[in-house]
């Protein structure tokens, strides 16, 4: 389980090219609210791979350096599929504050990714703010997260697909 964001904490955030401009107004917002911000690029709207930045972002909140980061891309999609292969990362693709805060309380999500193309700069903060400060609700929801990471191999001896 993921507690809520404080100030102080270390934050990444990455983007490609697509989502570059509004990365910069998150990376000041995230700045201004006391987070410690690591921008881990891109670092213009030159076109990028978006996998050269969601591997290096995933792979910290996977191996526990970062407790959550920010992703961002044109639509949201490809960042979320490499993030998502990294053991623990569930990163979900918000595009208004009710499904960031859905996906704190219900999915525990620990990586947040804005289809910047998609998104006003007004909406992209308030996804941010929710995102940061929706704990997650715990309850009927602990188990369905937990099976998240479930083996494949359990999944193969049981024939069960619950
Ligand atoms: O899905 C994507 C990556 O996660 C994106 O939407 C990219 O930002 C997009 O594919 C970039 O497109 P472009 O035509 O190369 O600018």
């Amino acid at each position: 389980m993921v507690d809520v964001a404080k100030p102080g904490e270390r934050i990444p955030i990455a983007s490609d090219h697509a989502g570059f401009e509004l990365k910069e107004r998150l990376r000041l917002a995230l700045a201004e609210m006391g987070y410690e911000v690591e921008d881990i690029g891109t670092h213009s709207t030159a076109s990028t791979d978006y996998p050269d930045y969601a591997h290096p972002l995933a792979q910290e909140v996977s191996e526990g350096q970062a407790a959550r980061g920010v992703l961002l891309c044109g639509t949201g999609l490809g960042m979320s599929y490499v993030a998502n292969r990294y053991p623990g990362v569930r990163a979900a693709v918000a595009w208004n504050p009710d499904v960031a805060a859905l996906a704190r309380k219900h999915n525990d999500a620990n990586v947040l990714v804005l289809p910047a193309r998609f998104v006003s700069d007004e909406d992209a903060l308030a996804i941010l703010q929710a995102w940061l400060t929706t704990p997650f609700e715990g309850g009927r929801h602990q188990g369905r997260v937990a099976k998240i990471e479930r083996d494949e191999s359990e999944a193969d001896a049981s024939g069960s697909t619950t």
